[in-house]
């Protein structure tokens, strides 16, 4: 079989050609600066202010306004078959949404069935995908069986198929034991790819839903019982150590509690490498959803590993972020509507796993992160976008707005409010987990691949316009061990000089003192109605805010030395 080959209609190859962005303030992970951007055929061709440009170009005015590159979500599942069903966002809907939230570019995951080739199952994900994304979109691979043909498919996958990374799974019937899970990152060190894990305790997990049952739990509360902090803090750290054993760089995907975010800051104090990511849900909603009387409420929260009890969990892992002891957010966007969450009306353990995020992602993470005071907006490009994109080897072609990156740009209005609902979201689902959240920060503009797709908030996302994009092995950032330790002290989130220097003229205020104060619970309660090159800077801690003028809205950024309970490290 060869690779697919996509057929975008021509009308749709190059539209809307060229564009300046007039007026705005760009914010790259490191630096903010002043300046316009000029497109061209889908990619940023000039930056500075006066630009000589061809006439009859469109001008978008960003007075007043960010000019940052758009979200890359490296967590969605979209159109998964799991746990007997179809998640509903399929690959139309599912970048729609993105879209709709700022998110430019995807990376979903290939979800081979036992036995199955990976090649295969990677063709059937093509076929699905190609043409129906509205925006460009990368490719996982899940590893849900180990046999003797793997390797050759891993390495076809990264040497013929732009595939960079696999995803191992400790929990679910396709769980790999320690000594698989030794030879799957094995083969990931050996080709250069990313490899992935979804850590939590199967074998515990199992006894425990055993148990409960059988003492009348079978509620969605049954769920997070099933599978403590403790429970994911174990796979975790196992995971950690059997990557280390080979010295294979890791990531672990959705980090969900505290106690797995400590895990993570001990294990790269032992020398482990290991990239950690949280999501959009872990950040904004807590635990106590599962115990919603409404089944729809409750059920439609339950995913793998669980939001947290612990009301601080969502504020203690902004913070993680905040510190680079967390690394960057996915949604994890795999969408059930009632019906199928209805599977599980008897039994929690048959509860489809899953919730929305992708179309949320962006403005939860600014509403609890900047605008918060937690983050800064540099740090929330860095979680959003450009970690991703050095991860997964994707930079600076995305994740930057820079001469020569594809024009993946978001324009955000950190002054425009809205509030989440299912009643107006684009997701095929028929619940929002964020409902009825009021976020502050919200794409007027979102531009992919040059295309104006949301214009002054309007959606004019188009099917099939998206393409696949091959994802090399040995990205640097991961594996480039000497580069590693000068990324480890890129812009943390803490505003350095230098930056607040050019946030200043956008209206920033260093302060002198360190308040290590956080704000009230961030957490939300919905109602239920039914290129940057070298010379990264270093960051000592500090406080600052953003103070108001005509442009920007007045932002109190504070930085805590360490989080509740934990201690900053440094990357690796
Ligand atoms: N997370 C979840 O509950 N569903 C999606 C599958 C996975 O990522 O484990
Ligand atoms: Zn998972
Ligand atoms: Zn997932």
């Amino acid at each position: 079989m060869s690779t697919p080959v996509k057929k975008v209609p021509i009308h749709l190859q190059s539209a809307q050609n060229r564009l300046l962005i007039k007026n705005g303030k760009i914010v790259n992970e490191d630096d903010v600066l002043e300046q316009d951007v000029y497109i061209e055929d889908g990619i940023i061709k000039q930056l500075g202010r006066n630009l000589i440009i061809p006439g009859g170009t469109r001008v978008i005015d960003a007075r007043g306004k960010l000019v940052i590159p758009g979200g890359i979500d490296p967590h969605t599942h979209f159109e998964f078959e799991f746990m007997g069903i179809t998640s509903v966002d399929d690959f139309y809907q599912g970048t729609k949404a993105a879209i709709a939230g700022g998110t430019t570019m995807i990376i979903d995951f290939v979800s081979p069935k036992k036995g199955e080739s990976l090649v295969d199952a990677y063709y059937t994900y093509r076929e699905k995908a190609d043409n129906k994304v509205c925006c460009d979109y990368g490719l996982h691979v899940i590893i849900p069986q180990w046999h003797d043909r793997v390797p050759q498919e891993m390495a076809a996958l990264c040497s013929e198929h732009g595939v960079n990374s696999f995803k191992m799974f400790m929990a679910y019937s396709f769980m790999l034991t320690d000594s698989e899970l030794y030879l799957a990152f094995e083969n990931c060190k050996r080709l250069g790819a990313v490899a992935m894990v979804h850590a939590e305790n199967g074998a515990i997990i199992n006894k425990n839903t055993e148990r409960l049952l059988a003492k009348g739990i079978t509620g969605p509360e049954g769920h997070e019982l099933s599978r403590s902090e403790e429970v994911e803090a174990e796979a975790v750290n196992r995971a950690c150590m059997i990557a280390n054993q080979v010295a294979c760089p890791l990531y672990v995907v959705h980090v969900m509690s505290k106690s797995a975010g400590l895990a993570l800051v001990q294990a790269r104090e032992r020398g482990c490498r290991v990239v950690g990511e949280t999501l959009a849900a872990a950040l904004a909603c807590d635990g106590s959803q599962c115990k919603h009387p409404c089944f729809q409420h409750s059920a439609g929260h339950l995913l793998s590993p669980p939001l947290r009890s612990d009301p601080t969990t969502p504020q203690t892992l902004m913070t993680f972020l905040a510190q680079n002891d967390l690394q960057l957010t996915g949604s994890d966007n795999c969408t059930f509507n009632k019906t199928q969450k209805e599977l599980g009306l008897s039994d929690f353990s048959k509860i489809p796993n899953g919730v929305n995020g992708v179309e949320d992602r962006m403005s939860v993470i600014w509403e609890k992160g900047v605008h918060a005071g937690i983050i800064d907006p540099c740090r929330f490009v860095a979680i959003t976008s450009t970690i991703a994109a050095k991860v997964f080897n994707l930079y600076p072609r995305k994740g930057c707005i820079g001469i020569g990156s594809d024009a993946d740009i978001v324009i955000w209005n950190p002054n425009q409010t809205r509030t989440i609902s299912a009643k107006t979201h684009h997701h095929a689902v028929d619940f929002n987990i964020f409902e009825g959240m009021e976020c502050h920060g919200v794409p007027e503009y979102v531009i992919v691949n040059g295309r104006v797709c949301v214009d002054e908030e309007q959606l004019k996302a188009v099917e099939g316009f998206g393409n696949f994009v091959e994802t090399p092995v040995f990205p640097p950032f991961i594996y480039d061990i000497e580069n590693a330790g000068k990324l480890k002290p890129s812009n943390n989130g803490i505003l350095n000089d230098l930056i607040a220097e050019k946030l200043a003229k956008a209206e920033i205020e260093p302060k002198t003192s360190v308040t290590p104060t956080l704000p009230d619970s961030a957490v939300s309660t919905p109602s239920c109605k039914g290129p940057r090159p070298e010379g990264q800077r270093n960051l000592q801690d500090s406080t600052f805010s953003i103070s108001e003028d005509a442009d920007v809205e007045r932002r109190s950024c504070i930085r805590v030395k360490n989080p509740p309970g934990g201690k900053s490290s440094g990357f690796w």
